[in-house]
């Protein structure tokens, strides 16, 4: 209740403090942006681009600007989608706090970090899908950027299995099964193929948060009784193992079911091998790496100084520089796809509930805002990854696995005119001092980012530029997303052709059917045709 009261007056005080800084008027709707390099994810090209009333309406070498038009020069930099943030937790209840970023500081944070869309993590009210849907579409009313959502799944009956097809209609195409957090979210194994089975007959994408959750909860005992009890625990009860095991067990469930799958948070070498042993089967596995896994590392979990290292904390953990180069190097050959951020804020009062005890700090840390520019920097600075790789992992891969490409994720006439600018030239440097979320810390402090994004054009409004916001609350679109996107696309032929059940093996007929003669078709003469 405290901190519900707390957030609200946090929220007033943001919403005042944005609504005082300077705003500026900009012409009728109609944006030019002139000069640039356009770079989409599959081809980067010098051009002018027009935005009317929302839409791009011209992509083209030289456009005339058109009376009243707000004319942007962009010679010398990036004309890029704006970014798609497909993991976030805004205004999210959990472990005993309430995420201080709701919809609007969230989105402004966002904003200004070049993100002009995101999906949340709906969670489910005492395990009632509707009561979730409608609480998370009042949290998003005040919403100033375009969004979406996955609902999380936290047990099995069949008024959940009812409950996904209507919230399918209603657009929600993913749903996330959580394999830890033992007692609270974690589903067992026989709700999860339940779980995956009525995502395959929704054409609904199934994600999973891999862990194992069992493991970790005697772990985590284990280490408390030992003594371990500061946020070095956290590193400790969650190794990368776990992290592996429950990846390999989802896996290959969703194999057995023949669903494609979403892996969240991969933050491990052990999860990513998982991943790309399964993508080199043919199975159609989607990583996602979050910014906090590829540029962090987990030796600030053992600073002397709790607010610091708990300010660190979350699942699964930061771990060794070694995991953070071997995954910026799969999602540069493509054995991961997307960066997300798993933005979850709770600041140093409240992850101090944790103290005595690391199980009880709030999991979470930040990157809502910071997402483009680490990636930026640790992936097309250091030459890992070109411009156009950094669009389809920060933008296009969301838009095509949640099914609303090229609406979103594409910079090209038709598209909506959710657009940014970044300046490679110029150099900057992450934390709280410029920082606008609502977070008293940042896991970024300090870190220097050559490239910026200089202007971020939401729904064709111009709402980052030079520094300045100029946003409106109740000025953000929910956006439906339609079920049996790109991933599920022939997939049936696939395990039709492996001669996987149901579609494969036939009954053996024994007795007097197979007297008649009928033949049975065995699973091996099915699986030669692949
Ligand atoms: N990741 C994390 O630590 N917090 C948010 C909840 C989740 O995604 O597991
Ligand atoms: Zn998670
Ligand atoms: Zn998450």
């Amino acid at each position: 209740m405290a901190n519900a009261l707390g957030n609200k007056v946090a929220s007033l005080i943001a919403l005042l403090a944005i609504t005082k800084l300077p705003t500026f008027i900009y012409g009728s709707g109609t944006i030019l942006i002139k000069g640039g390099t356009v770079a989409n994810h599959d081809l980067a090209f010098p051009s002018d681009v027009l935005i009317r009333d929302g839409i791009i309406t011209e992509v083209a070498p030289t456009i005339e600007a058109p009376p009243g038009a707000t004319v942007l020069d962009a010679g010398g930099m990036y004309v890029m989608p704006g970014g798609i943030d497909p993991h976030t937790h805004l205004d999210m209840p959990f472990m005993g706090s309430v995420a201080v970023d709701d919809f609007f500081s969230g989105q402004v944070a966002a904003l200004a970090g070049g993100t002009t869309m995101h999906i949340d993590f709906a969670l489910p009210v005492n395990h009632d899908l509707m009561a979730g849907y409608k609480l998370w579409k009042e949290k998003a009313s005040r919403s100033c950027m375009d969004y979406g959502f996955h609902m999380a799944i936290t047990r099995w009956d069949e008024q959940v299995s009812k409950d996904m097809a209507e919230l399918v209609l209603e657009g929600i195409n993913s749903f996330k099964f959580f394999m830890a957090y033992k007692n609270v979210l974690q589903v067992t194994d026989s709700e999860l193929v339940e779980g995956l089975q009525r995502c395959k007959d929704l054409g609904a994408l199934p994600m999973v948060h891999a862990e194992n959750g069992d493991a970790i909860a005697w772990l985590q005992s284990r280490l408390l009784s030992a003594g371990i009890r500061g946020p070095e625990g956290q590193a400790l009860s969650r190794p990368p193992a776990l992290e592996g095991e429950a990846t390999s067990r989802a896996i290959r469930l969703a194999g057995v079911v023949g669903v494609p799958l979403y892996v969240v948070h991969v933050m491990s070498i052990d999860a990513m091998e998982e991943i790309a042993r399964a993508r080199r089967s043919g199975q159609r596995v989607v990583g996602e790496p979050v910014a906090s896994g590829l540029a962090l590392e987990e030796n600030p979990l053992w600073d002397s100084n709790f607010t610091r290292a708990a300010a660190f904390v979350m699942s699964p953990p930061i771990r060794s520089a070694e995991h953070g180069q071997a995954l910026k190097k799969a999602l540069a050959s493509g054995v991961l796809q997307l960066v997300a951020t798993d933005h979850a804020v709770f600041n140093s009062t409240q992850k101090a509930a944790g103290r005595n005890d690391f199980t009880r700090i709030p999991n979470g840390v930040n990157g809502i805002e910071e997402r483009l520019h680490v990636t930026w920097q640790e992936m097309v600075v250091t030459g890992l990854s070109t411009p156009s790789d950094f669009v389809r992992m920060t933008s296009t891969a969301a838009a095509q696995i949640f099914n609303i490409y090229p609406r979103k994720g594409r910079v090209a006439a038709g598209s909506d005119a959710d657009v940014i600018v970044l300046d490679p030239r110029v150099t900057h440097t992450l934390g709280v001092g410029s920082h606008h979320s609502r977070m008293d810390t940042n896991v970024y402090e300090g870190k220097q980012i050559q490239g910026k994004v200089v202007a971020t054009i939401s729904r064709g409004r111009l709402v980052w530029h030079q520094g300045k916001l100029n946003v409106e609350p109740n000025s953000g679109r929910f956006v439906p997303m339609p079920a049996f996107g790109p991933l599920f696309e022939g997939l049936d032929e696939q395990y039709r052709r492996r001669g996987i059940f149901p579609y494969g093996p036939t009954p053996v007929l024994r007795g007097p059917e197979a007297a008649a003669g009928t033949a049975a078709t065995t699973s091996q003469s099915c699986r030669s045709e692949l």
